[in-house]
């Protein structure tokens, strides 16, 4: 990514340009009344609209920088030894959150991320059925949309209420034994929510903490955690780590998003050892 932060705002604008593209092809299937979903071979669904958008995607990130590989959700196969090599590529998730999409609930994501060095340098996460747009890029700022305009900035902790989002399709026994124990001695308000979104609370303010004891792969998070970021948020793995990209095996650990480190600190002392 240029060090430019004007460089960085225009291939920005770009991007979310994109990713709105994307977002009226998904919303044609999501208008119609057969999905044409079918199975992927790990169970999970797959619909015309994941590979609408793949495809619009792929195509148009070629074009704008044609030197840098694409790494999709519905293109992963490239191999480890060929992938290690880049030193940036796009990662992308062209629909994250295919069950709430086929739900129709509107808890559906696109997201692209550009990672440098095994981090996400620059990430937009767009929401087509609801109209919102986040995006971010390290050492510029993290903004929500329509437009660029409204800086986000996330929601220390400081007593009262602990606002706790959790997936509404796979959220399980830890994250259950985690609000149970907060509860011991904070009043806990939970709100479930499908795909990416769930990180773009934590840097808009609206929720202090994302707990996420089960599995995610490296597109769903992403462009989020770098819109959490530069919001000034906190994205670890439960065991403490930084998540990494571009890892041989792309699924991610296990992993915290708190509005601030001590919150994550917190967190991390009530796990039970099945959530680490
Ligand atoms: N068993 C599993 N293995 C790998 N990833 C899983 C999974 N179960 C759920 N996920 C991931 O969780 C994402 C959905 O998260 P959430 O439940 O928070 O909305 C899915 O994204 P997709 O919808 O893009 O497939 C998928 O990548
Ligand atoms: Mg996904």
């Amino acid at each position: 990514m240029s060090s430019d932060p004007e460089a960085t705002k225009d291939l920005a604008a770009e991007l979310i340009a994109l990713a709105e593209r994307a977002g009226v092809a998904i919303m044609e299937v999501y208008e119609r009344t057969d999905f044409g979903t079918t199975t992927k071979a790990d169970d999970s669904p797959l619909t015309q609209a994941d590979l609408a958008s793949h495809r619009l995607i792929v195509e148009g990130l070629k074009a704008l920088t044609p030197e840098v590989p694409v790494l999709s959700e519905e293109s992963k196969t490239v191999p480890f030894a060929a992938r290690r090599q880049w030193p940036r590529f796009w990662l992308v998730d062209p629909l994250d959150g295919t069950k709430e999409f086929i739900k129709r609930n509107g808890e559906f994501t696109v997201n692209i991320a550009l990672i440098e060095g095994g981090a996400p340098v620059l990430g937009v996460v767009h929401a087509p059925a609801l109209a919102l747009t986040y995006w971010a890029a390290a050492g510029v700022g993290a903004f929500k949309g329509p437009g660029q305009q409204n800086p986000l900035t996330a929601a220390r902790f400081q007593g009262g209420t602990l606002n706790l989002v959790a997936s509404r399709s796979h959220a399980g026994a830890e994250t259950e034994a985690l609000v149970a124990a907060l509860r011991e001695d904070l009043e806990v308000a939970l709100v479930s929510i499908g795909s990416s979104l769930k990180l773009c609370l934590v840097a808009d303010g609206q929720a202090h903490l994302y707990p996420r004891f089960g599995p995610t792969m490296e597109w769903d998070t992403a462009a989020a955690q770098c819109v959490v970021e530069a919001a000034g948020g906190f994205v670890r793995a439960a065991r403490g780590e930084r998540l990494r990209y571009n890892k041989e095996n792309l699924r991610n650990p296990y992993f915290i998003a708190a509005a601030d480190e001590a919150l994550f600190e917190r967190v991390r002392s009530a796990l039970q050892p099945s959530a680490l």
